[in-house]
């Protein structure tokens, strides 16, 4: 295998900053622990800003696109060629992320890892790692070099990101089967059966709900004998977009880049950068809870708490996306309101 990056160290979080931010907070201009959430939110990116009162520079979003064989299984309610086609309207600008990039003005970009259909299209990064990766309930889904190079992809978009100083960053996906490969991945590395993290994707209904789990429980059952070396795991049964973003949070924390993470898919893979290398867990902020009802588990299992729930299902990075304003607000308060002894206000409850 080549040379293995991601198990490098990731940077420390200023504690200094982050006491200091705690202590600010604490002379804010209103009754403690009032901003609930926005307060420690603004503490937790002192910390991994290293200031004591942050301040969100541009968010870069990355969407990677791939296939999935197992898609051949009949697990999800829409076609595969719909992953392509999301291409097209992602950078045509008409898909739901690339009206919420343009909004909050991020820079979006879009990563076809391997796609089924044919040439590379214009404005995307173009990997071509396969035509999807192979149907997991057969096989492993990627082979080890297919794994290492979709890790590399997402290191590189990190590295893109780098170059225009993005101060957060947000990885998004697209890949018709992917809340399969998702679930599946989830269930082997928290010792789960299917039941627990099977939910209807983009829309099955009861039976092939049913059925999907059990392509789910299958395929755990072929793999079960490789053991849960967190590589291996994600190369058996991950996907091109999933072993990417994993990479690219990995990549993130190295270079002390937050990321807000989005829905159940990428909660997946930010479960996977964590199992490949715990140190990057600090860097990882959650934008929401998906509908997708496996998502609260695996969000559980990080101990993550996630700033939305408004019953999103879309991915793309759309849910992350949502939740910049709140923290560009958080930020916001923390620097800019007064405190008691600025603005004379008593700070002793009566
Ligand atoms: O982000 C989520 O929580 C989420 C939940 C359900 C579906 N999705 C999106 O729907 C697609 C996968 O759904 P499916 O049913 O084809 O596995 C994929 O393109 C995801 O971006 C995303
Ligand atoms: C239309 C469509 C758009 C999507 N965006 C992310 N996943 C998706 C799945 C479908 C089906």
């Amino acid at each position: 295998m080549n040379e293995q990056w991601w198990l490098a160290a990731c940077q420390p979080v200023d504690h200094v900053a982050r006491q200091k931010a705690g202590q600010r907070q604490a002379r804010l201009t209103k009754p403690s622990g009032s901003l609930g959430r926005l307060e420690s939110l603004a503490v937790e990116l002192a910390g991994l800003q290293g200031r004591e009162c942050p301040h969100l520079e541009q968010p870069w979003i990355a969407v990677f696109a791939g296939d999935h064989g197992v898609v051949a299984e009949g697990v999800s309610a829409y076609p595969q060629a719909v992953t392509r086609q999301m291409l097209h309207n992602f950078v045509a600008g008409g898909a739901a992320i690339s009206v919420l990039a343009h909004q909050l003005q991020a820079r979006l970009e879009v990563i076809d890892l391997g796609t089924v259909g044919g040439e590379p299209l214009g404005g995307v990064h173009s990997y071509a790692l396969g035509p999807g990766t192979a149907n997991f309930t057969q096989g492993p889904a990627m082979s080890v070099a297919q794994c290492v190079a979709a890790l590399d992809a997402g290191r590189a978009s990190v590295e893109r990101a780098r170059q225009v100083c993005a101060g957060l960053y947000i990885g998004g996906e697209m890949g018709i089967g992917n809340t399969t490969a998702a679930a599946a991945l989830g269930c082997a590395l928290l010792d789960l059966p299917a039941l627990a993290l099977t939910g209807p994707g983009t829309g099955l209904d009861a039976a092939g709900l049913s059925h999907k789990q059990r392509v789910i429980d299958s395929a755990l059952l072929l793999h079960q004998h490789a053991g849960s070396e967190p590589f291996e795991v994600l190369r058996r049964l991950g996907g091109f977009e999933i072993a990417a973003l994993a990479g690219a949070f990995v990549a993130c924390a190295q270079h002390g880049l937050p990321v807000l993470v989005d829905g159940f898919i990428t909660t997946v893979a930010a479960l996977c950068a964590v199992r490949l290398n715990p140190a990057c867990r600090p860097w990882l902020l959650f934008g929401h809870r998906s509908a997708e009802p496996g998502h609260a588990l695996v969000l559980q299992a990080l101990k993550a708490e996630p700033l939305l729930d408004l019953g999103l299902r879309l991915g793309e990075g759309s849910g992350a996306a949502l939740a910049v304003p709140l923290l560009r607000l958080a930020c916001s308060l923390h620097g800019g309101m007064a405190t008691f002894e600025e603005a004379q206000v008593s700070d002793r409850p009566a």
